[in-house]
């Protein structure tokens, strides 16, 4: 079912407030048509706690940093999370209680803290996406046509690069990436993923997907799925140049949950391409 737009502004709260990515979103969402900062979450232990959220920009937006949820909470229509999985899931719980939909960008979930997210949607919006740059969906959706396309004779790895201070591995994206080839060639990724290798081998199984990762610096995030053959090699990459892409494709999605009802969103759904 689709909502009708209102003309009020969306209200937009923002978890993990002095992240690197929760900075990036308090930056889009208060310069954003349409949308207020309604809120801005980050742990106790927090040194901007009490602080005005934009005060690190030179300016008040009116909201101040807590790590009460409720009170956090209490004006959003939304809240944008890029954190960490345990603080989604504690954030979650509030939302589902106080019907404030959910953009999660926060990467490393176990299979079980999924399910808990889909359940959730069947109460809240929810969109939730491990990359929300248009970029990175445009790839994906490519990679689904190589993969069919080259789905004999061609060995399929999985690569990224991160920054130094990234704690889960392989990226939230090279997973994805890996899922959209696996289902492209009727496999399963959990069983033909290979995570690394090291030591004698053996020759390389055609029917797994290998993922490589890097670690180091300020790299943004570099993905390239390479499709090995003999003869020749095809590689699709995308490399992000800056976390602004993110942070637009987020706001974008917090207005696109207020047109719907309960439901998990993919950002497919956000930008048109399901
Ligand atoms: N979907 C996408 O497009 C993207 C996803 N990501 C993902 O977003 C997440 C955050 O990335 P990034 O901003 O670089 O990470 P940072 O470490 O810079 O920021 C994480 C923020 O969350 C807070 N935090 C940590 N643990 C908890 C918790 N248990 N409860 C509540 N808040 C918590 C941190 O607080 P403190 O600093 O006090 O520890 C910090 O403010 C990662 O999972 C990353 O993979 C990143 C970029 C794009
Ligand atoms: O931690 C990051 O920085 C990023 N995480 C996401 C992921 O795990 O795929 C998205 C992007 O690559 C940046």
């Amino acid at each position: 079912m689709t909502f009708p737009v209102s003309d009020s502004p969306v209200r937009i709260a923002v978890a993990g407030a002095s992240g690197r990515m929760g900075r990036m979103l308090i930056e889009a969402v208060s310069q954003a048509d349409g949308c207020v900062l309604a809120g801005a979450l980050d742990l106790p232990t927090s040194p901007a706690i009490g602080s005005d959220a934009t005060a690190w920009l030179g300016r008040s937006s009116g909201a101040t940093i807590t790590a009460d949820l409720d009170r956090g909470l209490e004006h959003a229509d939304v809240l944008i999370d890029f954190t960490r999985p345990e603080g989604t899931m504690a954030h979650l719980a509030v939302c589902r209680a106080c019907g404030v939909r959910m953009v999660i960008g926060t990467t490393g979930f176990s299979d079980e803290q999924k399910a808990t997210i889909r359940e959730a949607s069947a109460e809240i919006g929810i969109m939730m996406a491990p990359n929300m740059s248009v970029g990175v969906n445009v790839v994906l959706k490519l990679l689904d046509m190589a993969a069919r396309a080259l789905s004999q004779g061609y060995d399929i790895e999985v690569i990224e690069a991160h920054h130094r201070h990234k704690v889960d591995a392989p990226s939230g994206t090279a997973l994805a990436m890996g899922e959209v080839v696996a289902a492209a060639l009727g496999r399963d990724l959990k069983e033909c993923a290979v995570y690394g290798r090291e030591g004698v081998t053996g020759e390389r199984d055609p029917s797994t997907i290998g993922f490589a990762t890097v670690r180091g610096g300020d790299i943004v995030g570099d993905h390239t799925v390479l499709f090995a053959g003999t003869g020749e090699r095809i590689e699709i990459t995308h490399k992000s140049s800056s976390r602004v892409t993110y942070a637009q494709g987020s706001v974008r999605a917090s207005r696109f949950l207020m047109t719907q009802g309960p439901g998990l969103y993919s950002m497919n759904d956000v930008l048109g391409l399901a």
